[in-house]
């Protein structure tokens, strides 16, 4: 079921929670909400759900206005960060609670149910728990449960928000996977909350930047990534270094390789795998040297310092595969020569 956003804002007293959101959600994508804590993502998604009024603008699903009508009439499916299972229900239980509690007229036959609760304890690959109680099961099977009980009742749309908040790192990278695999599978217009970039890259097929109630950014993953819209966006979606087009960046930048002489702004943002590191012809001419660096799995990142450059802002981020680095031979101190490859520039 495809989702449309008009104009929707939210205030809490003097406080502007949502201002004039505008988005489209086609049926069937996996979109991301993500921004920095307090940015609106959790409000956003109750107006959806019909568990939160909005001030102003409306709410469409499949095309129809559903501003006016009440969480139960919407056939939306939640997940959140701490929706407790019911403590004294056994797994399969608390799946077929919401088809249990369905109307008599509506409501499928015992028989129905089973099967359709042990296809969702398989769909979620822990059939094998059935008969546990959410006490007895890990944090990231109680979400996999919270999930198959969600969709028990054919949701059409899905709201997950934080899933996978309270779960340690490892655990959540799998989830994230599976999370993404099961959506290929069942194809739920699905929205997912997050403040974790990384995590809102990894699953979903759109994302939504949100900051200070407003939408800063919509599209795939590698848009956002690439072409971020806003100095917001680029700082926030990954690290980058920021470099202010002062005079004395200005000669720096230049002899990096950046074209600043027709720059497109006044602040260049530069990722760190934009960055190439290189023994220096002229050790003398070289005003970076190597400070430290960090294994980060397949790549290394470079802390590089400059010359006369303090503060928090000295430190120039770099990276490149472990191959490279080793071939490189750097040791802490030595001088180096970077090459910008990318900039991205606002002002
Ligand atoms: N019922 C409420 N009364 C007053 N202020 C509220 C209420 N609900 C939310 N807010 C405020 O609105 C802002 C947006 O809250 P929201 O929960 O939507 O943010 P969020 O982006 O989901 O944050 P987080 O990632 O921390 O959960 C916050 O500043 C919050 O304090």
């Amino acid at each position: 079921m495809s989702i449309t956003l008009q104009n929707i804002s939210k205030q809490f007293g003097d406080f502007k929670a949502l201002d004039n959101i505008n988005l489209d959600i086609p049926e069937g994508e996996l979109v991301a909400l993500l921004g920095p804590s307090g940015c609106g993502k959790t409000t956003l998604l109750r107006i959806i759900a019909g568990l939160e009024q909005a001030d102003q603008g409306e709410v469409y699903l499949k095309g129809d206005n559903v501003t006016q009508q009440p969480v139960k009439n919407r056939q939306i499916g939640f997940v959140f960060q701490h929706y407790a299972l019911f403590r004294h229900m056994t797994v399969f239980d608390n799946i077929a609670f919401g088809l249990r509690v369905k109307s008599h007229r509506d409501r499928p036959s015992e028989a129905i149910i089973r099967k359709k609760v042990h296809d969702l304890l398989n769909l979620v690959q822990l059939d094998w728990l059935h008969d546990r109680f959410p006490d007895q099961l890990s944090g990231g099977q109680r979400q996999r449960i919270a999930l198959a009980r969600a969709l028990a009742v054919e949701p059409s749309v899905l709201l997950l928000d934080e899933p996978f908040g309270a779960l340690d790192a490892s655990v959540r990278k799998d989830l994230r996977l599976w999370l993404r695999h099961l959506h290929h599978e069942l194809n739920v217009t699905s929205i997912f909350v997050t403040h974790d970039q990384e995590e809102a890259m990894e699953v979903s097929s759109q994302i939504v930047v949100l900051n200070h109630g407003r939408i800063e950014q919509k599209g795939t993953p590698s848009e956002i990534y690439d072409h971020p819209a806003s100095d917001f966006v680029s700082r926030f979606i990954g690290q980058t270094n920021v470099f202010k087009l002062d005079d004395e960046e200005h000669f720096w930048l230049k002899q990096s390789g950046v074209i600043v002489d027709d720059s497109k702004g006044i602040v260049a943002h530069v990722r760190p795998h934009n960055i190439g590191v290189e023994k220096p012809v002229d050790q003398a001419k070289a005003p970076v040297y190597l400070k430290d660096w960090q294994h980060l799995g397949g790549t290394i990142r470079l802390e590089l310092n400059r010359d006369g450059a303090n503060g928090s802002g000295a430190t120039i981020y770099a990276e490149m595969p472990n191959e490279q680095f080793r071939e490189l031979a750097l040791q802490k101190g030595d001088r180096v020569a970077l090459r910008i490859k990318h900039a991205h520039w606002f002002n």
